[in-house]
């Protein structure tokens, strides 16, 4: 499993901590920046980690901003991305059983580092359930071609 990293300025602190957990872990990520707490603007990361998602060259992505909203907004604009905004851990299980989101987005202003890393465990472990769920995330999939040009 390969990870894509990203954030603003926002959730520097809270990616480089996430970073930690996934070296301890022997996860494999590449960080898409930002590189420090200088002020930047989301959505330049929420899209190359939404692209590096779906163009397939990593399973999964986590983003982080001040709130997570902000950078999910943006991620959630390319096709194929199912961004999940999370702040517990049942959320996070449920972004991955039902709604097969493939990017987490956590906020840094909002959740501690020990529930982010908690929310990371349950988000990389749990699997897509399938079943009923198929259909409707395959109904997401619908919408997006509707709009698609
Ligand atoms: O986009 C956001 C809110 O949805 C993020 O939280 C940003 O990190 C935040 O807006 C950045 O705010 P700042 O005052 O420029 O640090």
């Amino acid at each position: 499993m390969k990870i894509a990293l990203g954030s603003d300025h926002g959730g520097y602190k809270l990616k480089e901590v996430i970073k930690k957990y996934l070296e301890e872990k022997q996860i494999a990520y590449e960080d898409f920046g930002t590189h420090s707490t200088e002020s930047v603007d989301y959505p330049e990361f929420g899209m190359k980690v939404a692209e590096a998602v779906t163009a397939g060259n990593y399973e999964k992505g986590i983003i982080c901003c001040g709130t997570g909203i902000g950078i999910s907004i943006s991620a959630n604009k390319v096709p194929g991305v199912r961004c999940a905004v999370v702040s517990d851990t049942f959320s996070a299980q449920m972004s991955r059983e039902h709604n097969n989101a493939n990017i987490l987005s956590l906020g840094e202003r909002v959740v501690g580092q020990g529930l982010a890393l908690k929310i990371v465990e349950v988000w990389l472990s749990t699997e897509f359930a399938g079943g009923r769920h198929e259909k409707r995330v395959n109904k997401i999939l619908d919408i997006e071609k509707k709009y698609r040009k």
